[in-house]
């Protein structure tokens, strides 16, 4: 199987390219040329207030003006917006990507210690959040500067004391901004976990609509619903507020933050120390300054909102490759399919505060059929899991050895994962296998739309889907868990014959609530008093 995974750091956030060099250079474009129309607006104003131009001369400097603008306009919408825009999608799409191939190689016992909103956050929008920051801090973040560079060295062409006026003015921005850029983005972060439980309990209500109907607790979903949104509410307001003072300041400051560079111009032209095309060009090029400056603004706000994506999303990758601990469990012995020996318990907790299982030993060879009994809830299930790789090895208190077709077995769970589609795509991508589509008499289950509701199939239906699919998979090793479940009388006589047949071709395992198959069997093992042992 391949996958996609992040080589080295994962989720770097610097990463510098001649293609991100290019980006920020023409996030800069629009700006500098507009810094050109500036100056040459400084010329003409020159240029009439001396009175040495010729009417001919005027209309080639204006005509030179408009141009240079329109280009500014243009490169502003095609490479300061757009292809920024084209690149940030793409960044989020693939963090997204990385996050769902992670999530997919990560070993079981990490994903049972999160919640479903946990991952819900992770792979949207933390994995957007990081995208989306890693080329604004890439590209925008780069190219704002360029612009500053550009802008400040026009300033210089035009006269060096316009640079200390604009230093001055670009310090008091980022000091009347810097308090409300820290604290939306580190609002951000504090709502983080308001909004996972929030988004969790969407969730739930989606997934559990039908026992609220059916249990008429549509007051309790509703109460709990309500206590998790009351909460992420509170965050919100305050985010909403703290993040509507960040965007618009800089924009309320910007005037009056112009009227004193303009002002501080314009005194320096009454002192004779600059030309009035000076005045005016300084006046634009300060204006020209606002854009840069916001954004970078913007940018430090959303880093310090964004940090806690980053971890969020390192963490996961650390998750994802985290060894299951099952890969070192096979020594190769021959006619070895599985051996469990020890205590199995429901959780890592051990003694008084960890809920034992059994203690017993369990063993597969190739070919066999071997049945699990006991009664409900004593671990029969973790038992195949573990057999499976899908559990955490530590609820184990012994010794595994697990061969790797028993870690790759075509495996019935319960309940039955059902696909939207087809029945054909429930398969998951293989054919079926028509002697047992025979076995289990499908009916009209291969021409239906099967959906996820919960009516759309019966638990029958639902179990045959199951059967099929585990059923028809080409691997060596296949572990049913309670397989005849919800069958009529007459599929769980073929099916049992059926399985029967299998022996010494493939190696089945079947956690059995009835003597059905004991006949069959090579072994019986079953839980009796907190005890696993083979009983035939
Ligand atoms: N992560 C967990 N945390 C707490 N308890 C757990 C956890 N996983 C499993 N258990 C508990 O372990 C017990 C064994 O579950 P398991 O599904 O293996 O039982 P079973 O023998 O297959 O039962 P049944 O015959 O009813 O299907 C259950 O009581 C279950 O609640």
């Amino acid at each position: 199987m391949t996958r996609r995974t992040s080589g080295g750091k994962a989720y770097p956030l610097f990463r510098p390219s001649v293609h991100n060099l290019m980006l920020a250079l023409g996030v800069a474009s629009g700006t500098v040329l507009s810094a050109g129309a500036a100056y040459l607006l400084g010329a003409i104003v020159d240029g009439l207030a001396s009175g040495g131009l010729t009417l001919g001369e005027i209309v080639a400097r204006l005509t030179t003006f408009l141009g240079v603008s329109l280009a500014a306009a243009l490169a502003k919408f095609a490479l300061d917006d757009w292809l920024p825009l084209k690149a940030n999608l793409r960044a989020e799409v693939e963090a997204s990507d990385g996050a769902i191939d992670q999530l997919l190689a990560m070993p079981q016992r990490a994903f049972e210690r999160h919640d479903a909103g946990h991952f819900l956050n992770v792979v949207n929008a933390a994995a957007f959040g990081y995208g989306a920051m890693a080329v604004y801090l890439n590209v925008n973040a780069v190219g704002y500067a360029i612009a500053v560079v550009a802008l400040l060295g026009c300033a210089t062409a035009i006269d060096v004391l316009l640079v200390l006026v604009f230093l001055c003015g670009l310090a008091v921005y980022f000091a009347v901004n810097w308090g409300p850029m820290h604290s939306a983005g580190r609002l951000l972060m504090e709502m983080m976990p308001a909004s996972e439980a929030w988004q969790e309990e969407v969730r739930r209500l989606v997934e559990e609509k039908r026992a609220a109907n059916a249990g008429a607790a549509e007051e309790f979903y509703l109460q709990r619903f309500e206590g998790s949104t009351n909460e992420y509410r509170a965050f919100l307001r305050r985010h909403r507020l703290a993040d509507t003072v960040q965007a618009t300041l800089p924009a309320a400051i910007s005037p009056a933050l112009q009227v004193a560079v303009l002002a501080v111009c314009v005194a320096l032209w009454s002192a004779g120390q600059v030309s009035l095309g000076s005045v005016v060009a300084a006046w634009q090029l300060f204006s020209l300054l606002q854009t840069p400056m916001a954004g970078i603004c913007s940018f430090v706000s959303f880093y310090v909102a964004s940090r806690p994506n980053v971890v969020l999303l390192r963490e996961h990758a650390g998750e994802a490759g985290e060894p299951s601990g099952f890969e070192a469990l096979s020594t190769g012995e021959k006619d070895l399919v599985a051996r469990v020996e020890g205590t199995l318990w429901a959780t890592p907790a051990r003694g008084e505060d960890g809920k034992r299982l059994w203690a017993g030993e369990f063993e597969v060879r190739p070919g066999e059929l071997v049945v699990v009994k006991g009664a409900n809830g004593t671990g029969k299930s973790r038992l195949l899991d573990l057999v499976r790789g899908l559990s955490d090895l530590a609820d184990l208190d012994g010794e595994a050895v697990l061969a790797p077709e028993a870690l790759d077995a075509a495996y019935l769970t319960y309940p039955v994962p059902v696909v939207t589609g087809s029945l054909a795509e429930n398969l998951l991508g293989r054919e079926a296998d028509p002697e047992a589509a025979r076995v289990l008499d499908l009916g009209d289950l291969t021409e239906r739309a099967i959906t996820d509701q919960p009516l759309n199939l019966s638990l029958g239906e639902r179990q045959k889907l199951g059967l099929l699919r585990a059923l028809s998979r080409p691997e060596p090793v296949v572990l049913l868990d309670e397989p005849l479940a919800n069958l009529d009388a007459g599929v769980r006589a073929r099916l049992c014959d059926h399985l029967a047949g299998l022996r010494g071709r493939k190696t089945v395992v079947a956690i059995m609530h009835s003597g059905e198959l004991d006949a069959a069997a090579d072994r019986i093992y079953e839980v009796r008093d907190g005890r696993l042992s083979r009983v035939c």
